[in-house]
């Protein structure tokens, strides 16, 4: 199977986990994507979501899902979405798409995250992507240089020749070279930092399910 395979069957097993008659929490990403476009199929039986970007909020529109702004929901029962890495404690590294910030938040109103990943996802130990962290853009530099003292390289994203701009008007900095060993930690210590938004590692808001697609199927995984 192509890992555009594995990411329609992930996106189609997510629907399960879909509570008919309640607003499901939709990610953003490639494997999002493929979950959105199954979610149509059952769109009659739900209220509609809250979305975690501008990109996934014009597809779920177009399909004819409703979106709520996440303000107007005290709490959802479940959010779906993609990781660029998870590990064998459901830690994940995500951003790839720079749609962090909004994921973390809805995430966070959240009662469960099922992540939902082509096997290529999983690791052992978070840090092999870069790990996107959205910054205000006059605190770039400095930030820069606090990941090069804790071992890490970290890059300004462009777009177009320009640095990306993120859907909060923000810039992100792709930072290589680092081994998390302790996701909560370096979570807690890189929020932290003055001129950070979000840091793409997500600890606090882990998954509690992963529906992994590998070349036998779909793989559960219960955190
Ligand atoms: O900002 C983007 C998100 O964190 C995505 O969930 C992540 O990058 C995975 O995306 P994809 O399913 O395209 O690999």
């Amino acid at each position: 199977m192509t890992q555009d395979e594995l990411k329609a069957l992930v996106g189609q097993a997510a629907l399960q986990y879909v509570v008919p008659g309640e607003i499901v929490g939709v990610g953003t990403g490639s494997t999002v994507n493929k979950f959105i476009d199954a979610l149509a199929s059952m769109k009659d039986r739900i209220k509609g979501a809250v979305s975690s970007s501008v990109a996934s909020t014009e597809r779920l529109q177009a399909l004819g899902i409703p979106v709520f702004d996440s303000n107007a929901v005290e709490e959802l029962s479940v959010y779906i979405d993609g990781a660029d890495e998870i590990d064998g404690r459901g830690y994940m590294i995500k951003g790839g798409g720079a749609a962090l910030t909004r994921e973390k938040i809805v995430a966070a109103q959240s009662r469960r995250f099922v992540c939902i990943a082509d096997e290529s996802k999983l690791v052992g130990t978070l840090g092999r992507f870069p790990v996107p962290v959205e910054v205000i853009p006059m605190a770039t530099q400095r930030l820069i240089r606090q990941f090069a003292a804790m071992g890490g390289s970290a890059q300004v994203r462009m777009k177009d020749g320009k640095a990306l701009v993120t859907d909060n008007g923000q810039s992100i900095v792709d930072v290589s070279g680092l081994r998390i060993a302790d996701p909560l930690a370096f979570e807690d210590e890189v929020s932290q930092w003055p001129g950070v938004v979000t840091v793409g590692v997500f600890a606090h808001q882990k998954a509690a399910v992963c529906l992994l697609g590998t070349a036998g199927g779909v793989r559960t995984i219960e955190y």
